[in-house]
Parts: structure tokens; C-alpha cells; sequence
């Protein structure tokens, strides 16, 4: 048993030698929420390379705790605009946040929808790429004020937290290269759902802003987390206490953003999407069990011990060494000048 800084009882459980399941049990502060949260990390010796890293890290807890029919029932409850999925022969998709007329503001139902459409992509086995954007030109301004307002007592902001948590974990986890497309504004969970991305593209006069903090709340969604592991605690430490407007040429510095586009010529969005699918074109180009390998193993170096991430790579190594594209570069004598 360790007592991390936070105060919190963590427990870690491994089997010895099975490298099966490593079990964190964190007991959660009294007087808080008095949930006991299980993460469940599980690596079954047969997945199939797609579903390399599913499962880790979704969140669970007893009876009385979190429940995720639960809260789906909670969130419908607050309908409005839609999350849209497109899945392209390029193997490049483009999901939409659509809400408009809220500035792409995430409605309950739009949550219960990004769900079901990280599903969708965890099956799509012939995926490279995700290109997540706004509609009509704007990212998104994070959660529905509306919905914010009527959920605001603790328990349903947690449930809320807990969803969204364990969604946009499994969006970053995907074994798809993503960029999030950033015109207009970030704000708020719409700054939180860039950091879910691989990497952040932006078009001048675009900003991310994590405005939690005018709000009276801090980031939520795993927001904050990620984004320390981005830009480094000093420069999160900033953007977070000054609600920091980043601009492209911020985010450029400090590693937030990885490009910068030219943006819309005709206020669409089109240009900017094509650029950006130009863009992520370069790191997608050969074979998709290549390219979700490749996501894999730097899913697993980036959150694993490094004795499990060297484990990790070695059962991806497994699924790639002999397969099509090895035979065919290693028939073709390919030389790398
Ligand atoms: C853990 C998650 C934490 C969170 O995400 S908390 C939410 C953080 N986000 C915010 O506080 C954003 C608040 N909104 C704004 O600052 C501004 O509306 C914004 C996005 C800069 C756009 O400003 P303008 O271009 O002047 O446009 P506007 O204010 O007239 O907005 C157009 C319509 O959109 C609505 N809207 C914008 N953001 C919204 C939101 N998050 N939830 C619900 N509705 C939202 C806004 O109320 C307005 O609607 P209406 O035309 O007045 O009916």
C-alpha cells in the first residue's frame, strides 16, 4: 500500500511472472465522493493488434458507485447537435463536433454520442488516421452551459468527469494517428478534447484556452493531465492559473500546437480540413497494420512501466515481423537514402 502526495490509498496488485493484469486500487478520500474507483488494466496474451491497448484504464466501481447506464440515461437528458463520423477509403476519418448555434458546445447526448463513435473507431480495423474538428469553422466551447447549469450539484459533475474521463482516454489510446483541428476556439472541454488528440493543428486566428478557471473549476475531462504531459508543468501551470489565450505562434513555442495552417479561404472549414488531412497524409502513407503499430508502441511507452512497455513492443514487434509489409520491403531490397 502507498499513500500518494494527493493523500490517496494506491494499491497495486501484480501477478508475478503472468504479466497478466496489473490492478490499481485507489481509494478515494473520505468525505469525498466515496467511490471506490477500480482501474482495470488488463493484457490478454491474444489481442489482435488493433485492440492492443482497449480496456485500460476504463473505470469502474462498485454498486453504489459509478454506473455508466446511469449516467448515459442523465446525459440524453440534455439532447442537442450530434458528433458525425466519417470514415474514408484513405483510412483517414473525420469526426465532426456539431453544435453550432453553441459554438460546438458538448450537449449530454453529444457525450453519450462521442462514445459511441470512439466504439465505432476502435472496430475499424482498417484505420490510420482521425481528424477531429468543429463545425462552421469553430473547435468547440467545451461543455453545454445549460447542462453544466442543471448538473452542477458534485455527484453529477463527477459521473459527468468519470464519462468523459474514460472517453477521451480511449479516443487518445486509438490505434489511429489524430490531430485535432483547431479553427476558431478551443475553450474550456474543448481545449480538454485537443489534448485527447496525438497532435494539434491550428489556422491563424485560431486560439486554445483553457478557461476553467473563470468558470471556478479546473480542467476535468483528463484535460489537465494530458496537457502537463505536452507542454511541460511550467507552461501548464501558466495556461491553466492565467486561462492563457494560446495562438498559433504560442502554441508553436511551447509545443502545444504541431502546425500551423493557412486556414479557410471561404469561411467552410474545407481548405483547412484538406490541409490538415495533407498533413497527417505524410505520417498515414503504408499499410494500416504498420502505421496502429506504430501507435501502439508509443501508446505503451508514453503510459506504461517501462518493463511492460518493453513487453508491449516486443508482442507488437511479433505481429508485424513477417508480416506482408516485411515480406514485400525485404523482396524489394528497399534502400533508405
Ligand atoms: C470540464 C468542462 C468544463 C467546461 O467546458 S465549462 C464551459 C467552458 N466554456 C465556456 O464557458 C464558453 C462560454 N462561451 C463563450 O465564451 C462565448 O460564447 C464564445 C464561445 C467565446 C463565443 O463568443 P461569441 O462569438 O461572441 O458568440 P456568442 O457568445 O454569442 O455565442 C453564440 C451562442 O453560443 C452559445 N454558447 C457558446 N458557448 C456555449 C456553451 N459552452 N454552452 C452553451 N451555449 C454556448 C451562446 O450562449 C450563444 O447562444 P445564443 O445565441 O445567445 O442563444
Amino acid at each position: 500500500m502507498v499513500l500518494s502526495a494527493a493523500g490517496q490509498h494506491l494499491l497495486r496488485v501484480s501477478r508475478p511472472g503472468a504479466w497478466g493484469q496489473h490492478l490499481l486500487l485507489r481509494v478515494s478520500r473520505p468525505g469525498a465522493w466515496g467511490q471506490h474507483l477500480l482501474l482495470r488494466v488488463s493484457w490478454p496474451g491474444a489481442w489482435g493488434q488493433h485492440h492492443l491497448l482497449r480496456g485500460i484504464g476504463s473505470v469502474s466501481t462498485t454498486a453504489k458507485g459509478f454506473q455508466e447506464k446511469e449516467i448515459r440515461e442523465k446525459l440524453q437528458a440534455f439532447p442537442g447537435g450530434s458528433i458525425d463520423l466519417v470514415k474514408q477509403e484513405s483510412g483517414i476519418a473525420v469526426l465532426t463536433v456539431n453544435n453550432p448555434a453553441r459554438m460546438n458546445a458538448f450537449s449530454g447526448s453529444m457525450m453519450v454520442e462521442l462514445e459511441e463513435r470512439v466504439s465505432q473507431l476502435e472496430e475499424w480495423t482498417e484505420g490510420k488516421g482521425l481528424i477531429i474538428q468543429g463545425a462552421a469553422g469553430t473547435f468547440c466551447s467545451g461543455s453545454d452551459l445549460n447542462a453544466v447549469r442543471a448538473m452542477s450539484n458534485p455527484q453529477d459533475g463527477m459521473k459527468m468527469c468519470m464519462f468523459m474521463q474514460n472517453v477521451l482516454i480511449r479516443l487518445l489510446r486509438l490505434p489511429l494517428l489524430s490531430v485535432a483541428l483547431v479553427e476558431g476556439s478551443a475553450l474550456g472541454g474543448g481545449a480538454e478534447l485537443t489534448t485527447a488528440c496525438d497532435f494539434r493543428l491550428m489556422v491563424p486566428g485560431s486560439m486554445i484556452r483553457f478557461v476553467h478557471k473563470h468558470m471556478g473549476l479546473v480542467p476535468g475531462w483528463g484535460g489537465a493531465a494530458r496537457l502537463v504531459r505536452i507542454v511541460g508543468s511550467q507552461n501548464a501551470l501558466k495556461m491553466l492559473s492565467g486561462a492563457l489565450k494560446v495562438d498559433p505562434e504560442m502554441g508553436l513555442q511551447i509545443g502545444l500546437a504541431d502546425g500551423v495552417l493557412e486556414g479557410s479561404l471561404d469561411g467552410s472549414g474545407a481548405n483547412a480540413l484538406l490541409e490538415a488531412e495533407q498533413w497527417l497524409g505524410c505520417y498515414t502513407t503504408g499499410p494500416a497494420s504498420v502505421i496502429r503499430a506504430i501507435k501502439n508502441v508509443v501508446v505503451s511507452g508514453r503510459e506504461l512501466p517501462l518493463d511492460v512497455a518493453l513487453r508491449t513492443e516486443r508482442d507488437v514487434f511479433g505481429t508485424v515481423w513477417g508480416g506482408p509489409a516485411n515480406l514485400q520491403a525485404l523482396a524489394s531490397k528497399a534502400k533508405h537514402k
